[in-house]
């Protein structure tokens, strides 16, 4: 004999949009996101039963994340998430945790003649802000929010050297190199008790998310890079420092590697060491690089 050990089920990539139009400026604000609803409960004689009694449909599902999009802000994720869960675990009884993703898509403002246009808006590549939101009940909600696919190069002010050599070991040591790599930064919130906390901190999570973002950003640009793993470190400890609230900071950094090509060959062409301009950039095999910062007494899981 089986037994159901976990289920969880919804709806997944619900596409939304949502416009605010401010009727004395004329101007128009954008917001997409891709959401996905999990629910968790009293749900298990629907697998073993074909008991569809206690089946919130995902369809229906699908029409709450409408309908909570028109009677609710969207912004900040991490609150539109909140309310969202939270519907369904006050509004079905058999329903204990709603888990909520969502992708938000970035949406810039177009300049148009040097200025900021009403009502037109340029996607400014794969970047997203992303938030996870587990509302469980009779614990509280739990949140972790992120920057996802936000690429970065700097072509100097990179260096790796000191590494351990041995019998495996071909590459060369170097003091100047390019650095690019695609961030995925997240931070996990302390747990909130319900919605009313969530509601009473909304400031925080825009204001988190800048800071992460200006965080990487400007160490990225500005630490003469020992490693990745260094680098990424100074990062997670300035948003911790940043956003009192947030327990840990997590980062995962591919490193996407830029070769040197050696001409040499054609016609004695110095293209290696400090004469290199021309590089290969590579697909892979990248390094990946992640770590999880806590607070101090906070240790983590290595
Ligand atoms: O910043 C780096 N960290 C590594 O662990 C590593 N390994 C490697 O080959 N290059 C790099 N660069």
């Amino acid at each position: 004999m089986s037994s159901l050990a976990a289920a969880r089920y919804g709806k997944d990539n619900v596409r939304v949009y949502k416009v605010h139009r401010d009727e004395k400026t004329g101007t128009q604000t954008v917001v997409e996101m891709t959401v996905c609803v999990l629910l968790e409960g009293d749900i298990e004689t629907s697998y073993t039963k074909a008991d569809n009694s206690v089946v919130v449909a995902t369809d229906s599902i699908k029409n709450t994340i409408y309908i909570t999009a028109k009677q609710h802000p969207v912004t900040p994720p991490e609150l539109f998430g909140s309310i969202l869960g939270t519907h369904f675990v006050e509004k079905y009884s058999h329903i204990h945790a709603a888990h909520v993703n969502i992708v938000t898509h970035r949406w810039e403002r177009m300049e148009v003649d040097g200025k900021p246009h009403a009502h037109s808006f340029v996607k400014p590549g794969a970047e997203t802000r992303d938030v996870q939101v587990d509302v469980i009940e009779g614990k509280g909600i739990d949140i972790n929010s992120s920057i996802k696919g936000l690429t970065v190069l700097k072509s100097t002010g990179s260096q790796f050297w000191g590494f351990l050599r041995d019998e495996y070991t071909t590459l060369k040591e170097t003091w100047d190199r390019i650095l690019s790599t695609d961030v995925a930064a997240n931070w996990q919130w302390r747990r909130f008790t319900g919605l009313p906390e969530v509601q009473a901190h909304f400031e925080k999570f825009n204001a988190a998310y800048d800071a992460a973002r200006a965080i990487t950003l400007k160490t990225f640009a500005e630490d003469n890079s020992a490693s990745v793993q260094a680098t990424m470190y100074k990062m997670a400890d300035l948003i911790l420092a940043a956003a009192p609230l947030v327990q840990t900071v997590e980062y995962a950094l591919p490193n996407n590697h830029y070769f040197e090509v050696d001409l040499s060959w054609h016609k004695g062409l110095k293209n290696t060491g400090k004469d290199a301009e021309v590089y290969a950039p590579q697909s892979n095999p990248n390094g990946l690089i992640k770590c999880t910062v806590g607070r101090a007494g906070q240790k983590a899981k290595l």
